[in-house]
């Protein structure tokens, strides 16, 4: 067979000549690249009642004042969600209720909503085997791109986007996918690792997070602690208000009119990216590779080292990120993060792996300095760093880090599209310049 690829880099390299844009242009113009403005500060692009994420405040003349991070859920701060909260082991379900509805349920409020989620939690006849165990997939958010899409054929109204059947069909989903990502695990892991092939069924009167860890495990056991703690993890996930990323995708998506798995799907995608919610997969394979070269007990000199070779693309995935770093909005910490590193501490105690916890607070604070003074920025951890160490203490494996996030993170995405339907609902279409030459056309014997 003839080998053609080396065409393809030619026109490639010939396009250079053509298609470059200065990156001095984008000030020229006033672009705001990536939707942010000269302080990196989003640029306002929607108004929502869902959640607010604080990580800056102003002066009088509009000047950033950098501070600790806060979020709120419906205006009430997810630390004392946290720490107030007396109905232990429900708090993803409470959180969900919140983030949708605007307002805390009321115990009979959260086992109504709990039912409505449970009797959802089974798959439709035969999708297990038709879209999971006959198609097992190599990376589990493309395979929960996949069935989230196949879930379409299932509904009978699958186009309707009106905004209770967008809510109704929104909740039959986020039931469901608990087990479309712990089979699309298994599946994965029995045909591509040849790992036997483990399935539980859903238990209807278990929450999100038991349901998880029951379906996960061969023996279909966890201790109460450890629900808890996953919990609280999902509890974490759930929102990030309306500029995320995955969230402005499904914004952007929806604002077509398009059915919810297109937009769910859309969200996934984005979530999937490492410099958003695949970040923790990301940190997790870091610190792997970071362990093995320095082991636990470096030196900060060391750790320093791994840091400076990590920016200068020598070290790991050579993309020049320290994964685990960094946010749009949180300048002095994320809150989300300082509640994990707590959770983590614990259950390092108790899995006796105090050494690698201790190694990660290191870690956290020499990066947290050695960035913020080479960028220039207030630069700390953010939820991803912590997160994936969490799940190794649970047990849970890396595969689904990410997959997790979407389970946890699909009730914002719910809220907010059903938010922008309710009150903005224009369709999402910025501008572009244009900043090519006009040409004549030349016909083929000039060529
Ligand atoms: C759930 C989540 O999505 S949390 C984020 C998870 N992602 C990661 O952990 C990946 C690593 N972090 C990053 O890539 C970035 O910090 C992001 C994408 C999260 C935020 O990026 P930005 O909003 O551009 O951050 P910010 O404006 O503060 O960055 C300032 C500079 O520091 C750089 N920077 C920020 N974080 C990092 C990092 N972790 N490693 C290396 N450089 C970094 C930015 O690239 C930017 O450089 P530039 O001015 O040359 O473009
Ligand atoms: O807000 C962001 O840009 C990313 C984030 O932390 C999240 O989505 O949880």
């Amino acid at each position: 067979m003839v080998d053609n690829s080396i065409y393809l880099a030619q026109f490639y390299g010939k396009s250079q000549n053509y298609t470059q844009i200065p990156r001095v242009w984008y000030n020229k113009y006033g672009v705001k690249r990536g939707l942010r403005n000269e302080d990196h500060t989003g640029v306002l692009v929607g108004l929502t009642r869902i959640a607010d994420v604080i990580g800056y405040t102003r002066d009088e003349e509009g000047k950033k004042i950098n501070c600790p991070g806060i979020l709120y859920y419906r205006g009430i701060n997810i630390d004392d969600l946290v720490t107030k909260e007396s109905y232990q082991g429900y708090l993803y379900e409470q959180a969900s209720f919140l983030l949708l509805f605007g307002y805390l349920p009321n115990r009979q409020e959260l086992t109504d909503f709990c039912a409505i989620l449970q009797k959802n939690y089974d798959l439709p006849n035969d999708f297990l085997e038709m879209n999971l165990l006959r198609l097992p997939g190599k990376n589990l958010m493309n395979k929960l791109q996949h069935c989230l899409l196949t879930l379409y054929n299932y509904d009978s109204d699958p186009d309707n986007t009106d905004v209770y059947q967008t809510l109704q069909k929104g909740l039959n989903i986020m039931s469901k996918l608990p087990s479309i990502a712990v089979y699309a695990y298994m599946s994965k892991m029995h045909y591509y690792e040849r790992q036997s092939l483990v399935i539980h069924y859903p238990c209807s009167n278990y929450s999100t997070a038991e349901n998880i860890l029951a379906m996960l495990r061969p023996s279909c056991t966890f201790t109460e602690q450890e629900a808890k703690v996953l919990d609280l993890l999902l509890f974490l996930h759930a929102d990030h208000g309306g500029g995320t990323n995955s969230t402005f995708a499904n914004i952007v998506v929806s604002s077509t009119n398009t059915d919810i798995y297109s937009g769910m799907a859309a969200s996934i995608g984005a979530l999937k990216g490492p410099r958003h919610g695949g970040a923790n997969i990301k940190v997790s394979l870091m610190m792997e590779a970071i362990l093995k070269e320095i082991g636990p007990y470096a030196s900060d000199q060391e750790i320093t080292a791994c840091i400076q070779s990590l920016l200068q693309k020598k070290f790991f995935d050579r993309q020049g990120l320290v994964y685990g770093f960094g946010h749009a909005v949180y300048t002095l910490s994320d809150p989300r993060a300082e509640l994990i590193r707590n959770y983590c501490k614990i259950l390092a105690g108790e899995k006796k792996k105090e050494h690698i916890f201790t190694f990660y607070e290191r870690f956290e604070t020499i990066a947290k300095s050695y960035l913020s003074k080479t960028k220039e920025t207030d630069i700390c951890c953010n939820i991803d760093y912590y997160s994936g160490f969490a799940y190794e203490l649970l047990g849970i494996p890396r595969d689904l880090y990410t997959p997790l996030f979407v389970i946890s993170r699909f009730v914002g995405w719910l809220a907010h599209n059903i938010e922008h339907k309710l009150y903005d609902n224009r369709i999402v279409r910025p501008a572009g310049k244009y900043v090519g030459h006009l040409e004549s056309y030349i016909p083929w014997e000039e060529r």
